[in-house]
């Protein structure tokens, strides 16, 4: 079998104001579509960041990857790295909320883009569902979190109307949100993006939804934004409210002696984003679950490891997004299905994507008891719609954003506003 066809459309989707340690999203989101086709008709569908430098990579492995055999993924990691080390990408502005976007992770992200691609085209040829090539599925319901945001009601200048999840700064408007998540999706855990508001109110907005919705598990993650001494009174008024305390504060040092501090659990996705930080991390007990990310962890496989290591070590394992649409949230579903110890609810920023706009036949995949369920499909059981692909890829084209930049746009809101960490 050899790759005949390989494309990658850059898209831009919807995306509400939501807010952030860095400043606050942009109107649209970028992601990029991978299709492979083989010889024989076969099809791999993959989606990854669709900033400048990282579509950049991509772009330049489309006509590489042609007469390559899509089960030979080692030839494509060689390809990956002779292409990335020929290239010397840039960093992403922005980049540590999406750290697969960041030059370091070049070649793991450049290369997951493709690996799940691969896999699928290997799956449907083989008939069996992608997580059969992982081990198959310990489980065939991944359960995520409802993903909570502080948010506006719209954009500035509203460049197209607003959302209809509406403002969400107080308590009860955190609430609402959460109701309303956990009422059409049926999450059993939450999780509140933090950092952006004074921290006294968020862990209030942490207290109203556990009053709320009592025994929910329970997360906060101000993105490393409060400072050492921050995150220890908030750990003090948290008291045992939270399943996980997410990247409170900075660094490897900062979380090591917070947890020293407080003794409670922490999760990260910025501060162990790679093997050489996550030796770093377990030689001074810096965290105590780590938030994977097929995106910027290497692919399916590769995420895979990272679960086994954080096992050897006993540590416990969770997953990271960032904007997405549906070949994504299969894939995580996928490998997640395929992790043993996987003990939390997967992240996502899904529900927080519009219904008319994704790439896969049949419109958005549907969460139901707060799970995604594995089926039988050969594959990741998708199918590329494209015509709502050339729709935003035309999107992409005329929104104007080559690169995430969350300060850039928190400073049309405020020209003053810098880029200071940790704020609190
Ligand atoms: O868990 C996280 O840190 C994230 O999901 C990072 C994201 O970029 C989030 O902060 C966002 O979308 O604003
Ligand atoms: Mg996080």
């Amino acid at each position: 079998m050899k790759i005949t066809r390989v494309s990658v459309t850059p898209i831009a989707f919807r995306d509400p104001p939501l807010l952030n340690a860095s400043g606050i999203h942009e109107p649209f989101a970028l992601r990029s579509i991978i299709e492979i086709e083989s010889d024989n008709g076969y099809i791999g569908l993959g989606e990854s960041y669709g900033d400048a430098p990282a579509l950049a990579i991509q772009q330049q492995l489309q006509s590489q990857l042609i007469g390559l055999d899509p089960f030979n993924l080692n030839q494509l990691r060689v390809i990956v790295q002779a292409t990335v080390a020929a290239n010397k990408p840039a960093s992403v502005a922005g980049a540590e909320l999406a750290p697969g976007s960041h030059a370091s992770k070049a070649v793991s992200n450049a290369y997951s883009a493709f690996e799940v691609a691969f896999l699928d085209l290997q799956a449907h040829y083989l008939n069996v569902p992608l997580v059969d090539l992982l081990g198959g599925a310990i489980r065939d319901e991944v359960p995520f979190s409802a993903y909570l945001f502080f948010k506006y009601a719209e954009h500035i200048e509203s460049p197209y109307k607003p959302d209809n999840w509406g403002e969400a700064l107080h308590e009860q408007q955190i609430v609402a949100q959460a109701a309303r998540m956990i009422e059409a999706y049926g999450f059993k855990s939450i999780k509140l993006k933090a950092g952006t508001l004074p921290p006294e109110h968020e862990v209030a907005c942490i207290k109203a939804l556990k009053k709320a919705f009592p025994g929910l598990p329970l997360r906060i993650d101000p993105n490393g934004n409060w400072s050492l001494e921050t995150a220890i009174r908030m750990a003090e008024l948290l008291g045992d409210d939270l399943q996980y305390y997410e990247d409170p504060t900075p660094g490897l040092d900062g979380m090591a002696e917070l947890h020293k501090r407080t003794g409670l659990p922490l999760a990260t996705n910025m501060v162990v984003t790679d093997f050489d930080e996550f030796r770093r991390s377990v030689a001074q007990n810096s965290v105590q679950i780590v938030l994977a990310d097929h995106h910027y962890w290497g692919g399916l496989r590769d995420t895979q490891t990272l679960a086994k290591m954080c096992d050897v070590f006993g540590l416990g394992v969770s997953m990271h997004s960032n904007s997405h649409l549906g070949i994504s949230l299969m894939a995580m579903a996928h490998v997640a299905a395929a992790v043993p110890n996987l003990d939390y609810a997967c992240d996502t920023h899904y529900p927080w994507q519009e219904p008319d706009e994704e790439v896969i036949k049949g419109g958005k995949l549907p969460i139901v008891d707060g799970c995604v369920k594995i089926t039988r499909a050969p594959g990741l059981g998708l199918e590329l719609d494209h015509e709502q692909l050339a729709k935003l890829h035309d999107q992409y084209l005329t929104c104007g954003i080559r690169q995430r930049d969350d300060v850039r746009q928190m400073q049309r809101y405020k020209a003053d506003w810098r880029a200071v960490k940790p704020r609190f």
